[in-house]
């Protein structure tokens, strides 16, 4: 490896996708190449995240959490990374977590340490001329993501009657990461045709998917199953359909009480898995994420007992892409996939670890954008890089989106005949 070191580090705030101000991070080689990295955010947080320092976080900072974590990628984390090699991540993310010395992150912020964390990354790939897929994965990332992608919006990111936070669709029959791109957008304009053709609204929600006045999950559900065959294409065989549930954002479940908050309507945890069960019965449906609250560890185990040989069961908050949460999911026999979402840990070696932990014992995954999101394409990289099979990005409507799709049309194109994609997932494979 070219003895090659970082010299400077340069933290500043940007602005995220809701219009909030976000990290991002500059990490300059000493051979003069720059690598940029930046931290998204989300709305529906699990309790368990590393701690970011937001400009919510009022109580402590006076409501400039961001110029804090900033301020801290300037000075400290500046001098805790200078002058270590860029190709040892994992000694980068360790110098950081030492000058933090916290748990979880909340002493320099989850967003800082994550900001320069990426940067390192890129700024590694970059001098060695490689993309940075090839520099997280080697020569063995080569599988294109299956896209899960969010058409129909509700819960904490939309301000429609919908519970159920995200609605998506697979196109797990496309012989290509292109084409079921492709597929995804022509569903995604069929369904906005028939929104409108019954007179509901087409406005959308944080991450781009419509977010209509609808009765209830099963109507959504409908909704889009007739958008996929005014398309021309065939529910259960070229798309399945996959939930995010958000459940821990309903109130109420800590006490063994779902209550869903727009509908008023109210689930013990069994009432919850029967729910689920009966959609499963009645629709393609592939994947359910976060379907019982982070805490109903028994309620998740129920879950998986009587659905997960059927169907992918995401722990997202569940989980929070932390090692521990997750060898606790799989000693309780909780859920089967996890959601990895880079900024609820707070470093790129972690992430790593997790994702290892999860396909050492047969566990999904699927990398994931958040609500508040950047243009950066990291994501996109780090799916291929891991061959995580499936990849959570939003509608194809907003471009801090659609920049890690493009970002995909590239590195499959980059791949030309050495490239996979996963196809239909059927859910006995493992890994
Ligand atoms: O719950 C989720 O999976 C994410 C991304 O879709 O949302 P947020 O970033 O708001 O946590
Ligand atoms: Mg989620």
């Amino acid at each position: 490896m070219k003895d090659n070191r970082i010299e400077q580090v340069i933290g500043r705030e940007i602005l995220d996708s809701r219009g909030n101000p976000t990290v991002q991070a500059d990490v300059i080689l000493t051979d003069g190449t720059v690598g940029r990295g930046s931290s998204p955010s989300g709305a529906s947080t699990g309790q368990f995240e590393a701690l970011e320092l937001r400009d919510k976080d009022t109580a402590r900072y006076g409501g400039k959490g961001v110029v804090h974590a900033v301020h801290n990628v300037n000075t400290t984390l500046r001098e805790a990374v200078k002058g270590l090699s860029p190709y040892d991540i994992f000694a980068v993310d360790q110098a950081m977590l030492k000058a933090d010395g916290t748990k979880d992150k909340s002493k320099l912020g989850a967003n800082a340490i994550l900001a320069v964390s990426l940067a390192a990354a890129d700024a590694a790939a970059k001098s060695l001329g490689q993309p940075l897929y090839r520099f997280i994965g080697g020569i063995n990332g080569n599988q294109l993501p299956v896209p899960m992608m969010n058409i129909l919006n509700g819960g904490a990111h939309a301000s429609n009657t919908v519970d159920v936070q995200e609605f998506m669709i697979m196109p797990a029959g496309a012989t290509s990461f292109r084409e079921g791109l492709r597929w995804c957008s022509e569903v995604y304009h069929s369904l906005a045709a028939l929104l409108k053709m019954h007179g509901l609204t087409t406005s959308v929600g944080d991450e781009g998917g419509f977010a209509p006045n609808l009765a209830s999950d099963e109507e959504a559900i409908q909704y889009i199953i007739r958008a996929i065959e005014a398309a021309g294409y065939r529910p259960g065989t070229d798309f399945v359909l996959a939930l995010d549930a958000a459940a821990s954002e309903w109130k109420g479940a800590k006490t063994g009480e779902y209550v869903l908050p727009k509908s008023g309507q109210k689930y013990t945890s069994a009432e919850l898995i029967a729910h689920w069960k009966k959609l499963v019965q009645a629709y393609p449906i592939y994947s359910i994420e976060d379907g019982l609250d982070e805490e109903d560890w028994e309620g998740w185990a129920q879950l998986t007992k009587e659905l997960g040989d059927k169907v992918q069961l995401v722990g997202d908050d569940l989980f929070v892409t932390n090692t521990e949460r997750l060898a606790k999911g799989i000693s309780q026999g909780c859920g089967n996939a996890i959601l990895i979402k880079l900024n609820q840990i707070g470093s790129l070696s972690e992430t790593l670890e997790a994702i290892k932990l999860a396909h050492r014992n047969g566990y999904r995954t699927i990398i994931s954008h958040r609500s508040g999101e950047t243009e950066d394409s990291f994501i996109a990289d780090l799916a291929v890089a891991i061959n995580a099979g499936q990849i959570k990005s939003g509608a194809p409507n907003r471009s801090e989106r659609v920049a890690k799709y493009n970002r995909l049309l590239q590195i499959e194109e980059g791949l030309g005949d050495g490239a996979i994609y996963p196809g239909f997932l059927t859910f006995a494979q493992k890994h």
